[in-house]
């Protein structure tokens, strides 16, 4: 475990104004939270700093705006949901540093809660410069980290403002390490990844070092049609990233070398729209109809997978296997979470599962208590467990 320091030092928190990072990037649909397991997640930290009396500032990203104010990346109806979870006021400020944000912090009375808009709505906040942190650092006396699933990320609010006030880990920051390390610190083997979803580029490379420490890879989702289309097979127009063909072909090398056994799919469930219910049909991976998309994978597919879950004695999971969130599209990740609940019911299976979308996942499927752990990161827990060194973290132990 880091050591860095917690809220038990952080001696009398009242009157004092706390930035705490948390990841309210969570699944939304039709404007509404559709699942708050992060939000529950970071709860314990803002109650804790709130009753004792600290005026608490919350700092979060949602989407991926590139420094821009886009207004359906607003955080401003997930400040409802986390009132809701709270079951406490939570103020909104309209934008994250400035007089809108002082402004806001300055109506406060000790215990208040205030959400502040987007970090990311500023193009300080990636690049993380020093005027940006600094800007965010103004309005604060501690920096409270809390967003283990934001942790890879050096960003100005993740990583930056550490080295501008005391900084302490949040509760969750705190579980998470512990819990994986509990589970994933020595792991039993064989061990089985499923790699799954969307984000594609920011994960691929990640792959090359995973399949080194991973006895295999099952890989779903929009990375496996990336990997797909990256072996000639004509993916239509499921989402695939179509320039990182060469990675893909690199990892699949590595995974070879290192012994590492590579799952792709085989037949895949294919429709022309995005959306529930849309007219779909089963195909081998080789047929794919040019005008349309892979939304999930198919039943053979499924099986291979069910297969290596039952075969490993440790799982780590992120990313669906499809389309979770509209319906049949959900059918493969549901089935592999049901089969991965069962073996780990049975006591053959260590499974660990994260990621914002993926805890959505299981608690569609009805499973995510039956996991050994379920942790709020994906890419984060990805690259904690390739072993490599977290900025967030690390930061908070050099404070
Ligand atoms: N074949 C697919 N085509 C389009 N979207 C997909 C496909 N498979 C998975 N997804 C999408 O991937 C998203 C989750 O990906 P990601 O953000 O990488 O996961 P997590 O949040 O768990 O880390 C979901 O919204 C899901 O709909
Ligand atoms: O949702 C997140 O990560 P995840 O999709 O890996 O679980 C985090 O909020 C990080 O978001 P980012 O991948 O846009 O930096």
């Amino acid at each position: 475990m880091p050591a860095f320091k917690t809220i038990d030092d952080l001696g009398d928190a009242s009157g004092k104004r706390a930035l705490v990072r948390v990841d309210l990037n969570v699944p939304v649909s039709d404007g509404k939270v559709s699942d708050a397991t992060r939000i529950e997640r970071v709860a314990p930290t803002i109650r804790e700093l709130s009753q004792k009396g600290a005026k608490v500032i919350l700092l979060a990203h949602f989407g991926r705006p590139k420094g821009e104010a886009v207004a359906d990346m607003s955080l401003k109806p997930i400040a409802i949901a986390v009132e809701e979870v709270l079951d406490q006021h939570v103020a909104f400020a309209g934008d994250c540093i400035g007089t809108a944000a002082e402004d806001a912090i300055a109506a406060m009375n000790n215990g208040d809660i205030l959400l502040l808009e987007n970090t990311r709505f500023h193009k300080g906040e990636e690049k993380n410069t020093p005027e940006f942190a600094a800007a965010l650092a103004k309005l604060g006396d501690i920096y409270v980290n809390d967003a283990f699933s934001a942790a890879h990320r050096a960003h100005a609010s993740t990583e930056g403002l550490a080295h501008y006030l005391p900084a302490y880990a949040g509760r969750t920051m705190q579980a998470e390490l512990e819990a994986l390390e509990k589970g994933l610190g020595a792991p039993k083997r064989p061990v089985v990844a499923i790699v799954g979803g969307a984000k594609v580029s920011t994960k691929i490379d990640l792959l090359s070092n995973l399949v080194t420490r991973v006895d295999a890879l099952v890989i779903g989702g929009g990375m496996a049609n990336t990997f797909l289309a990256a072996q000639g097979i004509d993916v239509g127009k499921s989402l695939c990233e179509h320039d990182l063909a060469d990675t893909a072909r690199q990892i699949l090398k590595d995974a070879e070398a290192a012994g590492c056994a590579i799952v792709l799919p085989v037949d895949g469930v294919v429709a022309r729209e995005f959306k529930a219910n849309a007219d779909n049909e089963t195909v081998d991976v080789n047929a794919i109809p040019a005008d349309a998309m892979m939304l999930d994978v198919g039943p053979k597919s499924v099986e291979k997978v069910n297969e290596w879950i039952s075969k490993g004695a440790t799982l780590v999971w992120n990313g669906p296997l499809g389309a979770f969130e509209i319906p049949p599209f959900d059918t493969a990740t549901v089935s592999a979470a049901r089969h991965a609940a069962e073996c780990t019911k049975a006591g053959t299976l260590t499974s660990v599962a994260g990621g914002g979308d993926t805890v959505a996942a299981l608690n569609h499927a009805g499973v995510a208590d039956d996991f050994t752990y379920v942790s709020t990161a994906g890419g984060a827990f990805l690259e904690w467990m390739e072993g490599k060194e977290l900025p967030g973290v690390a930061v908070l132990t050099a404070a």
